[in-house]
């Protein structure tokens, strides 16, 4: 399948399409502080004018979705979804339903610092209220910076009850228990779509990515655009068609719009 072919198969009853993306490395380029990240000019343009023509706008991201609501601007997107933290928890018309908090985030907070601490002074932690990440971009060479923290982070997520996964440039310490294949099939099971179009760059992204192929053996027009990156070598294995960088997401939804 080829990128016109994708977009012609979803542009064919776009006013019953489910287009669900990711956010960073995918509608936002990645860039070493989080709170920087911005999707790229155009975006929130693109995505109004989507759900304008009657599709369903949805955002699935490793993020708390108040914050990726308020890093994009795209609050404004009507109807727009957002499953954030990997689906545990889900914003839709200004209501967020999440997760109780975890008894045991207070003891992560209070102990990841310390292995954190013996490694490069350039990785430091997120905190995102019902998880943490510990990041590594800002090491001169990343990999290699968190490296030595993996066995220790996966020792004290096991004894508090998280789950840990790599990403680009960073180890997440996640709420067991949800992925975005997951926070996919829900949304498919509520909208109840024509067509799938998932979008996404990382590792955190490979689910929706297997999920994608399950429904179209299923029968289901679903598709896969992945972001190429010599970070995720794999995802050229996972998605239908490939693009290049959120400049070429943006085409894409530009040219699903018509
Ligand atoms: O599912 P996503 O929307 O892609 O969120 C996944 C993680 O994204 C963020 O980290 C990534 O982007 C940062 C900013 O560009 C970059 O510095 C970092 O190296 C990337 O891994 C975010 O900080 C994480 O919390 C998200 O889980």
């Amino acid at each position: 399948m080829d990128l016109s072919e994708l977009t012609a198969a979803v542009r064919a009853d776009l006013s019953h399409a489910l287009v669900a993306l990711d956010f960073d490395g995918t509608l936002a380029p990645i860039v070493p502080d989080p709170a920087d990240s911005r999707p790229v000019d155009g975006t929130v343009g693109a995505l109004s004018a989507l759900a304008g023509r009657g599709a369903q706008v949805a955002i699935i991201t490793g993020r708390d979705a108040h914050t990726v609501l308020e890093l994009s601007g795209l609050a404004v997107v009507p109807g727009l979804i957002v499953e954030g933290l990997y689906g545990a928890e889900s914003w839709r018309d200004g209501e967020l339903t999440s997760p109780p908090t975890p008894e045991a985030i207070e003891q992560l907070r209070q102990r990841l610092p310390g292995i954190v601490a013996t490694g490069d002074k350039n990785v430091w932690i997120e905190d995102k209220r019902l998880s943490l990440v510990v990041h590594g971009r800002l090491a001169r060479d990343p990999d290699a910076a968190l490296a030595p923290l993996r066995a220790p982070v996966l020792a004290l997520a096991a004894e508090l009850g998280f789950e840990v996964h790599d990403g680009r440039g960073v180890i997440e310490l996640r709420l067991p228990g949800f992925d975005k294949a997951g926070a996919l099939r829900r949304l498919v099971d509520l909208v109840r779509p024509s067509s799938v179009l998932f979008a996404g760059d990382d590792v955190g992204d490979l689910p929706a990515f297997a999920a994608v192929r399950s429904m179209r053996s299923s029968g289901a027009a679903a598709y896969g655009v992945g972001v190429r990156s010599s970070e995720v070598p794999e995802l050229a294995d996972s998605a239908d068609v490939l693009v290049d960088g959120p400049g070429g997401v943006l085409e894409l939804l530009t040219a699903l719009v018509g």
